[in-house]
């Protein structure tokens, strides 16, 4: 029998009910993550990658729905589970590492509080077993003198800090799946560097699979297997990091590639573009290319025809660009 993958989403559609309209802001998503796999999603800021990781979850908020697509957990639909399995497969099989550390914390609760309520919330343990099981895994991420630090506030920690508590309560409920959402965006540049490489010690010594999501490809050079690259809530490339950094095919992508941080590998030439137009978002439904408002390479017929995706290579390289060629000798 042919091995599943741990995640696989085939279709995903996601819309914003409005007054008096409908905007799709995820359209068509495809993806799936093996086991111990790290799988990128890079994009600008309101491409949609949140909305995608919480309808993972199923956690989108009010006003937002999930109209299509199929979710899998190792082969098994998620469509339909009952509050309280969902209540489980949220931290026991996928945990959540949100932007801003501060914002998981509530103020006025201890460290501890918060490490062992969501312990037993999850059903593993009595107070002080739940106590062993927080020191146990604060001092795997890396923050000495646990002991102390459990009956500490969050606001005598450091972002940096705060990240790898959030980081040791996901892990010590051993999830299948992280979904890490700009884990190091709210962090100084010292502490990006030392969450990402504790993701990756993560993954080798867990084997756990990590979405990791990030607004720059430098990020998620450093860590991910692969990367799906997102523009107005669908994907226009995808490909394995190494071919994408070798061979960046998407107008987009290379515009990204030009703006990655000092994490990932040097800078090329810069691409200039245009600014994202609040309705862009939208334009993978008309008969347009979603990206023709902003491309230096923009065709007439880049205005009239929605490209598809084109196969690159036999190990899972494509791109949606009428003009992919023309693009890639540019940048070169
Ligand atoms: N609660 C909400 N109500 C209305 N619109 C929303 C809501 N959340 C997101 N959106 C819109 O949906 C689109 C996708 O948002 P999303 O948060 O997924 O983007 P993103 O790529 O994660 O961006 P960022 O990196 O800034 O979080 C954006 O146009 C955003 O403005």
């Amino acid at each position: 029998m042919m091995k599943q993958p741990l995640l696989s989403v085939e279709g995903l559609e996601v819309v914003i009910r409005q007054k008096n309209k409908v905007v799709p802001v995820v359209q068509k998503l495809s993806f799936q993550i093996e086991q111990g796999e790290v799988f990128g999603l890079v994009g600008e800021s309101g491409c949609g990658k949140t909305l995608t990781c919480l309808s993972l979850l199923n956690l989108l908020p009010a006003g937002i729905h999930k109209t299509g697509g199929d979710i899998c957990l190792d082969g098994k639909a998620v469509e339909g589970l009952a509050a309280e399995k969902w209540r489980q497969l949220r931290g026991d099989r996928i945990a959540l590492i949100m932007q801003n550390p501060m914002s998981a914390f509530d103020a006025i609760r201890t460290i501890g509080d918060h490490f062992i309520e969501t312990l037993r919330a999850h059903g593993k343990t009595d107070t002080k077993a739940a106590t062993a099981i927080a020191v146990e895994y604060l001092e795997r991420v890396g923050l000495p003198d646990a002991s102390l630090l459990l009956r500490q506030y969050p606001f005598e920690l450091s972002g940096g800090m705060l990240q790898r508590v959030i980081i040791a309560i996901a892990l010590a409920q051993k999830p299948d799946l992280i979904i890490a959402d700009e884990p190091t965006t709210a962090l100084d540049a010292t502490s990006q560097v030392q969450i990402l490489d504790l993701l990756a010690e993560v993954r080798r010594e867990f084997g756990t699979s990590i979405l990791l999501i990030s607004h720059d490809l430098g990020v998620i050079a450093r860590l991910a297997d692969s990367v799906a690259v997102m523009y107005g809530g669908q994907f226009v490339e995808q490909a394995a990091v190494a071919d994408i950094y070798a061979q960046p095919l998407h107008p987009y992508t290379q515009s990204l590639m030009n703006a990655r941080s000092s994490i990932g590998l040097p800078r090329r030439k810069r691409l200039s573009l245009l600014p994202m137009a609040a309705t862009e978002i939208s334009n993978g439904l008309t008969s347009a290319c979603g990206f023709a408002g902003r491309c230096p390479h923009v065709s007439s017929a880049c205005r009239e025809t929605a490209p598809s995706p084109v196969k690159v290579n036999t190990s899972g390289h494509w791109v949606r660009c009428l003009n992919a060629g023309s693009a890639q000798a540019e940048v070169v």
